[in-house]
């Protein structure tokens, strides 16, 4: 990576301004996956051992520039820490004189972490003045959020104009993975997006036919490409205005020697409930009345198949509808096949494959699990991230 990193800068008694991106599923007060919490601690590790004043900042979901009771970051403060082992200390604000004076209390080794700063309207604004008062904290700003990349915000991006910025080590790994899977691949590589929308993740595919060997495509998704085939997909998911896009992209794919798997198979259901009743069908035998909630087992045998044979996945988007477990077959195969392949590299973007992942118990097994959703996706998108295009060049 052409950008600086925290081992390129003398951290010892400085004020860290380090960005991470702390923004973990909360179910009544309480975390329920501490990941993204746990990626973050090698940076701060690293800043405590080299003597810095580490001040870490973080958003939890979207208060909107308020201040939201449910959305402060207290239980984080006390799980990281537990994480660290070490008392870190909490502020209920973001910056501003109460801030300043805590910061001045820190000795070298000591953490403060910072109130959400999306309480602050400034800072998905990028307001210069919110991303100075920040910066006035602090000696040096370390961006690892990761997760938080794609943003301009004004504690991603807006920062980083006014102190040294450097990127976390998380941050590094992320890119480093991420960047070799995509500029220098090993083969054959394959990519497998599913979930739910096509429109989210036109320009993925549209990048990854110009890289890949093998695209994979299931999940709700893979039906508006089943109907471009020609066949009846009854009432499952379809994005009728995307219906030539898929064309195109199918086209693309035979032009450029790019292997494109769709479904053979589904499990179909005759409502969308947990409980619906449900059958498997061949993919040119969908009934007009029912809806295809998951790749069928053939499929998953081949895509099974596809996989064992690939040097480097990535894997974006769940196969079906995982979260009830008569539609969680095809993603758990998918999950287990990455599992077992043990040649292969495998990369897994985005929160709800990561939630597969971990619901099936396969998370120690994938070689890299993104702690970034729409961050991972813009990134294999091609587009550049804001908040590292802001960091300092090496
Ligand atoms: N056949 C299907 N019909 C309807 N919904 C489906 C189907 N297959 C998968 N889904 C749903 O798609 C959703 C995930 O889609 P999404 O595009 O958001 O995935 P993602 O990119 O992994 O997630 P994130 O946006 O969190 O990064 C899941 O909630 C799943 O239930
Ligand atoms: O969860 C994420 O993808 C990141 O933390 C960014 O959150 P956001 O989509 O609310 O900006």
């Amino acid at each position: 990576m052409n950008k600086k990193s925290v081992k390129d800068v003398e951290l010892k008694g400085k004020r860290v301004f380090c960005r991470v991106d702390f923004n973990v599923p909360m179910k009544e007060g309480q975390i329920t996956d501490e990941t993204r919490i746990r990626a973050a601690i090698p940076t701060i590790n690293y800043l405590i051992d080299q003597g810095a004043k580490v001040i870490l900042a973080s958003h939890l979901g979207r208060p909107k520039g308020q201040v939201v009771e449910e959305l402060r970051l207290t239980p984080v403060a006390e799980r990281l820490s537990a994480l660290l082992g070490k008392n870190v200390a909490y502020a209920d604000e973001a910056y501003g004189e109460k801030v300043e004076q805590a910061v001045d209390g820190l000795e070298e080794g000591d953490v403060l972490l910072l109130e959400n700063v999306r309480f602050y309207p400034g800072e998905e604004k990028n307001d210069p003045e919110l991303a100075k008062a920040f910066a006035q904290l602090a000696d040096v700003y370390v961006n690892d959020a990761f997760g938080a990349a794609h943003r301009a915000h004004a504690s991603t991006e807006g920062i980083a104009h006014y102190i040294p910025a450097v990127s976390g080590l998380l941050m590094e790994k992320e890119l480093e993975v991420l960047g070799k899977a995509l500029s220098n691949p090993d083969r054959p590589f394959t990519a497998i997006i599913g979930g739910a929308k096509v429109k989210d993740k036109i320009d993925v595919i549209d990048n990854l036919l110009d890289k890949v060997d093998n695209l994979i495509i299931g999940g709700g998704l893979a039906f508006t490409f089943v109907k471009a085939q020609g066949h009846d997909i009854g009432n499952s998911l379809l994005e009728e205005d995307k219906l030539e896009l898929a064309k195109t992209f199918m086209k693309k794919a035979e032009e450029k020697g790019v292997k494109f798997l769709m479904p053979i198979d589904a499990v179909v259901a005759d409502r969308f409930a947990e409980d619906a009743d449900s059958k498997i069908v061949a993919i040119n035998e969908i009934p007009g009345d029912w809806m295809a909630l998951d790749i069928g087992p053939e499929t998953a045998n081949l895509y099974s198949e596809v996989i064992a044979d690939s040097k480097l996945v990535i894997w974006n988007g769940p196969m079906g509808v995982f979260e009830m477990d008569q539609f969680a077959g095809g993603t758990k195969a998918v999950a287990e096949a990455l599992a077992e392949a043990n040649d292969t590299y495998s990369v897994i973007g985005g929160g709800d494959s990561a939630a597969a992942v971990e619901k099936f118990h396969f998370a120690d097994r994938m070689s890299h699990i993104s702690t970034g959703g729409g961050a991972s996706l813009e990134f294999m998108e091609g587009k550049a991230l804001p908040g590292v295009v802001a960091l300092n060049d090496k």
